[in-house]
């Protein structure tokens, strides 16, 4: 497959996703084709086709278990694919060094984990490290992209705070700011806003917007609000049981049914006044979704 050129013009969130099977979108910056994914012989994520175009930003929504966390691994190479493959620009992802994949996407797992001590402008400096060679100093641009993500973030005076000393939502802060030092086209984000009130989901998620909007960056994130996934998304991938059961845009995901197949949920969806997205309303009564066994 051959390597995708750089849009022209700002590409058009309707044109995002291919639909399983349907193979790469035109402007697909990475793809997933026939992904398996598992753990010790059991497959969690079954030949999920996929493809994510340069320029927007996709959640991934599904219920506990189902699978969006080892799919997000997966894409970011954290997991080597049991089959099919993933691809970045056209090519093989498992071909490209793993230091040259770093400059190109940052992920963000769901439970990060850093050396006991490490203070906050530490771990954040550790995004540069991709973007370093081991004969370099730390650059007056790398401090610039560090205290520029610490400004996004909102944690400047916490730089010199260790890590374990940061309640749980500044903690998530850090590690999203380290993210964004990393200065990469592609971000992935496994649940950024868990251990955030209300006000923290939402600034990060108008972060997320920001890098999107302004710095041109493709994000695929995982997400369990799903009216805020609608709200800051232009694509929705809903997974259940390690398939993809329904991608395209907020409204043409979240509906009463696409809800109660895949989480069991009853619910109303109505349309938020701001920007006129889907919002979930939950009517009461409902049947837990296992997860993939
Ligand atoms: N490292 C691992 N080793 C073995 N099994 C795993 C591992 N990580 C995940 N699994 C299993 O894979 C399945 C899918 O897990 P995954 O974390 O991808 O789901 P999820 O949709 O992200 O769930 P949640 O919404 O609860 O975060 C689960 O049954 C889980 O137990």
């Amino acid at each position: 497959m051959s390597a995708q050129p750089a849009p022209t013009t700002a590409p058009d969130p309707a044109q995002g996703l291919a639909t399983p099977g349907q193979g790469m979108a035109h402007d697909a910056v990475l793809a997933a084709e026939a992904l398996s994914l598992g753990f010790d012989g059991r497959t969690v994520v079954h030949g999920v086709d996929l493809a994510f175009e340069r320029g927007t930003v996709t959640t991934v929504i599904g219920p506990n278990g189902c699978g969006k966390s080892t799919l997000l691994r997966g894409l970011g190479r954290l997991l080597r694919p049991t089959a099919g493959r993933v691809m970045l620009d056209g090519g093989d992802l498992a071909s490209v060094p793993p230091r040259a994949v770093a400059r190109r996407m940052s992920i963000l797992p769901q439970t990060p984990q850093a050396p006991a001590g490490l203070t906050v402008g530490e771990l954040v400096a550790r995004g540069r490290h991709p973007r370093q060679r081991w004969y370099e100093q730390f650059s007056r641009g790398d401090g610039a992209a560090v205290a520029d993500a610490l400004a996004a973030t909102d944690i400047a005076e916490l730089a010199a705070v260790p890590l374990e000393d940061l309640s749980g939502g500044q903690r998530q802060r850090a590690w999203i700011s380290m993210t964004l030092a990393q200065e990469t086209e592609l971000v992935l984000l496994d649940e950024p806003t868990t251990y955030l009130d209300l006000a923290h989901q939402v600034e990060v998620l108008e972060l997320v917007q920001r890098l999107n909007r302004d710095l041109g960056r493709t994000v695929i994130m995982v997400l369990h609000d799903i009216s805020l996934a609608a709200r800051y998304s232009d694509r929705i991938v809903a997974m259940r049981d390690g398939r993809i059961v329904a991608s395209g845009t907020p409204a043409e995901v979240i509906t009463p049914k696409l809800l109660w197949e895949v989480f069991g949920l009853k619910a109303e969806v109505i349309t938020e006044p701001t920007e006129g997205r889907p919002h979930v309303v939950p009517i009461g009564g409902c049947r837990v979704v296992r997860a993939v066994t």
